[in-house]
């Protein structure tokens, strides 16, 4: 399926589902849907950052955590993100959710993200095979090293891991 053909879950602030509505829609009109960013670290602690395809629907050309993406309706969030992490970079791993926050944010091409955003971590030691629909670049790098980055070059990053980098950090000690 064309993954912007795909559904989302409206939900409310306690992520508590609300409805449903076209994928493309939510984001032009800025509607509250749940979602899910997984930071996948291999055993030097590094991260895979992945470099989104520059014609995705909005922050194309950004890096980001390794992949996000939305649940399907009727589709449990940790279904998705290994259904999504093989789609994406072309490996499966154990994946738990570390926490959860909600962000909005006006992106490119009039798209709106507001989202409840489940935060996964897995460890894998194995490189992607990237999807050229999704990403077109990939790389491990430090978190100190990221986070300096981060703060160096902002205009490199996604909305969302700017808003979560520090926090996930936190979270994994
Ligand atoms: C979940 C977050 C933080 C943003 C949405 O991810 P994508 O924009 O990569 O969604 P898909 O096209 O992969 O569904
Ligand atoms: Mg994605
Ligand atoms: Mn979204």
């Amino acid at each position: 399926m064309n993954a912007l053909e795909e559904q989302v879950i409206l939900v409310d602030v306690c992520d508590r589902k609300i409805g449903i509505a076209e994928k493309l829609q939510a984001h032009r009109d800025g509607l509250l849907h749940r979602a899910f960013s997984i930071f996948v670290l291999n055993s030097q602690g590094q991260l895979l950052l992945q470099k989104r395809a520059a014609h995705k629907y909005h922050s194309g050309g950004l890096w980001t955590n390794t992949c996000c993406s939305h649940p399907r309706p009727d589709e449990l969030v940790l279904d998705a993100a290994h259904r999504r992490l093989q789609e994406e970079m072309g490996f499966d791993c154990e994946l738990q959710e570390l926490f959860s926050f909600v962000y909005q944010a006006k992106l490119d091409n009039e798209l709106t993200e507001y989202e409840f955003d489940h935060v996964l971590v897995g460890y894998c030691d194995r490189n992607p095979l990237l999807n050229p629909e999704e990403a077109e670049d990939w790389q491990w790098i430090d978190l100190k090293t990221l986070q300096v980055d981060i703060q160096q070059h902002p205009q490199n990053y996604t909305y969302w891991l700017r808003d979560c980098c520090d926090r996930f950090i936190a979270e994994l000690r």
